[in-house]
């Protein structure tokens, strides 16, 4: 299950903001999106979520042109990408049932009617999967304590791990770890390969070189209005093909 840009523009009133830009993300991949501040990468991952349709181009799933769809149909596209925004947004509740939130309104009625059932009469009060995700971020051991009384940190991983236990086809990282030490941002890291090795495809948008480099197979770089160079990491790192990609890894660009 590919999911992929294709040449799409995206305007803000009178501002553009990207135009041509065609990206892909293949089962199993992680594709890093780097690019100085406002140049669009929130922007390009909103399109790829399908919350926002591209002003021109389209954006297909498995070849799929997913705006010419039914919302319906569309809204069955939409619930195989989970999105982590910059700002975790939890609720008054464990951590547990936070990191279950996704999985609960995704379930087939009878299975969450099963579910809240279970944990009203006191058993289970959590799925399986959103213990596991839990697990992978290291959070297993907070479940029960209230999302309300985490750090930012912490909060970012749970954010992370409610995205991972719904088991998405695809994954779409804001900027992941901004606000996160090294310890926690290596955590987040090793759950994006164990993530991609489940054969979850996932696009990191980072500020982060050194990121992109750790955790990405293939890298794109945006700038001005455009990606102006995509390849395998290591190409866009070691050789770029573009003399700008070549400056703004070098740190020579100044936006
Ligand atoms: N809802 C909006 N209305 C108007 N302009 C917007 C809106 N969202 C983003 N923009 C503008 O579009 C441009 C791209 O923003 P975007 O957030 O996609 O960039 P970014 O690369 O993700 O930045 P950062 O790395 O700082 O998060 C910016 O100039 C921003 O001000």
């Amino acid at each position: 299950m590919t999911l992929e840009a294709v040449d799409v523009r995206r305007a803000y009133g009178d501002e553009l903001v990207f135009d041509g830009v065609s990206l892909s993300v293949s089962p199993g991949e992680v594709v890093a999106v780097i690019g100085p501040s406002g140049v669009g990468k929130s922007t390009l991952l909103r399109l790829l979520a399908l919350f926002d349709a591209p002003d021109a181009g389209t954006i297909a799933y498995e070849g799929t042109d997913v705006w010419a769809l039914s919302d319906e149909r569309r809204l069955e596209y939409r619930r195989r990408v989970g999105m982590v925004f910059q700002e975790a947004s939890l609720f008054d509740a464990s951590v547990r049932r936070n990191a279950a939130y996704g999985l609960r309104v995704r379930q087939p009625w009878p299975d969450r009617i099963r579910h809240e059932f279970a944990r009203f009469v006191g058993g289970a009060n959590g799925t399986g999967d959103a213990i596991e995700a839990l697990e992978t971020v290291g959070l297993a051991e907070k479940g029960d304590q209230n999302a309300e009384s985490l750090s930012g940190g912490e909060a970012q991983r749970v954010a992370f791990a409610r995205a991972l236990a719904y088991d998405p086809d695809v994954l779409l990282l804001d900027e992941p770890t901004s606000d996160l030490d090294p310890r926690n941002t290596a955590v987040i890291e090793d759950a994006v390969l164990e993530a991609r090795d489940r054969g979850i495809g996932v696009v990191v948008a980072t500020h982060d070189m050194h990121q992109a480099r750790r955790v990405a197979d293939r890298t794109a770089v945006m700038l001005g209005t455009e990606i102006i160079e995509v390849d395998e990491t290591e190409t866009v790192f070691d050789e770029p093909s573009d003399g700008r990609a070549r400056k703004f890894i070098d740190g020579e660009l100044i936006y």
